[in-house]
């Protein structure tokens, strides 16, 4: 049985594709157009049934290119040959974390760090590069892989598990650098980055480089064989996971059903919200086909993430042309936790779990706000499947509920 997540889970009649290419390429233009001001800033009633809008008239996006049937993916023929071919370990990783990094040793609450929540600075990048994995030999080198996305999709429990992949060292901060550090420069980036052997593979995660406009071109011009990894989530409970992190930390914001609308009376959506525009995965992925072909785009399956992590584990080795050796032997499930987390390392530390500001309690959302925020994703949705050839299976998963 392939799983939800997989690609090829979708088979859609190529009349039906062609039609659903069509209107799905006219409702996003109209995004575009609305999040322009073509109809006030981000409100959105129902994308679907404002075709007719003068913006559908032109099409400033290749959809038609974005939509062609998948190639086989690069990274999966072409493994590599890392210094774990030759001494692969079993069992836990023999990288250890950094002084201050967020997952915590489960049992003595020690503190956490969060890098997603407040913003890194340079001390802290230094001190993360030098110390995360890293012994002191090797080169520093620019990343060949980044997990650059979504925000609130399962990036960091991602990260933390291909990092006990003994041929990955990846920073444990987000370094920012297509975003918010570009004007840094390479040699500032190549700085943050761990030491590495030949064969080694260097990673980072940035979940905002998804939703940044000049990011693709950015790292197009790094380097054009540069693999990408995308965490998507379903873009309503992502919408919530989000909100619920500002809440954290801003007590006093309006509540969720408030902010998700720009008119609930007309029911008009905000998008320009971004706990909502992030969600629009469509969109964005749009902005990265104009640089990258999807065969070096790896999505991951945030639901599978936490209800199989050694599956979506296997796909991400296989992708990135390494050997697997992250399996099921390094998950257990944690009941209190209510997540999986990584088991006892054989250096005899503890368990690892994420910290707690992953896996937080939701507040609970008006259900009519929820129901409204879903029809306004299943258009988009669709033609995310469409465009990654992946079902993510969001609205079977809402019909269950
Ligand atoms: N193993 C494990 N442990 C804990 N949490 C897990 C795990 N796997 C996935 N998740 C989900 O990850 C969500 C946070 O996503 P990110 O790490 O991408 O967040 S961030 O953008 O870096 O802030 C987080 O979202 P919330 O549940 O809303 O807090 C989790 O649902």
């Amino acid at each position: 049985m392939s799983p939800p997540g997989g690609r090829g889970g979708s088979k859609v009649p190529p009349a039906r594709k062609l039609l659903c290419m069509c209107s799905l390429s006219l409702c996003l233009t109209y995004l575009c157009y609305s999040l322009m001001g073509g109809t006030g800033p981000g409100a959105l009633r129902s994308p679907l049934n404002l075709q007719s809008s003068p913006a559908a008239l032109r099409s400033p996006l290749p959809l038609q290119e974005a939509l062609l049937p998948s190639p086989t993916r690069a990274g999966n023929s072409s493994r590599r040959r890392g210094p774990a071919e030759l001494a692969a370990a079993p069992g836990w990783p023999r990288t250890s974390l950094a002084p201050g990094e967020m997952i915590t040793a489960a049992p003595s609450g020690a503190a956490e760090r969060d890098p997603q929540e407040s913003s890194t600075t340079d001390e802290e990048l230094s001190r993360g590069a030098g110390s995360t994995t890293t012994p002191d030999y090797g080169e520093q080198r620019l990343p060949q892989a980044l997990i650059i996305g979504v925000k609130k999709g399962g990036t960091r429990a991602l990260l933390e598990a291909i990092r006990a992949h003994p041929d990955v060292r990846a920073v444990g901060v987000e370094p920012h650098f297509f975003d918010r550090n570009y004007e840094k420069g390479l040699e500032w980036y190549r700085n943050v980055m761990p030491k590495t052997l030949e064969g080694q593979i260097t990673m980072e995660k940035t979940p905002s480089y998804f939703v940044t406009n000049e990011a693709p071109k950015r790292i197009h011009s790094m380097a054009k064989d540069t693999k990408l990894i995308v965490v998507v989530r379903n873009p309503v409970t992502r919408a919530i996971s989000d909100y619920t992190q500002t809440l954290s930390k801003k007590p006093e914001i309006p509540t969720f059903e408030v902010l998700a609308f720009k008119n609930r009376t007309l029911g008009l959506i905000d998008a320009s919200w971004s706990a909502i525009r992030i969600g629009i995965y469509a969109l964005h992925l749009e902005n990265w086909l104009q640089y990258f072909p999807l065969s070096q785009i790896l999505f991951v399956s945030g639901e599978r993430l936490i209800i199989d992590p050694a599956g979506e584990m296997a796909k991400v080795q296989d992708f990135l042309g390494l050997k697997r050796i992250v399996t099921e032997k390094h998950f257990y499930f944690n009941q209190t936790k209510g997540f999986p987390c990584l088991k006892k390392p054989e250096d005899g530390s503890a368990p690892r779990c994420l910290g707690k500001s992953k896996g937080r309690t939701h507040p609970k959302i008006d259900p009519d706000v929820i129901q409204r925020l879903r029809k306004f994703y299943k258009p988009f949705n669709v033609m995310f499947y469409q465009m990654t050839g992946q079902d993510f299976q969001w609205e079977q998963e809402e019909s269950n509920k």
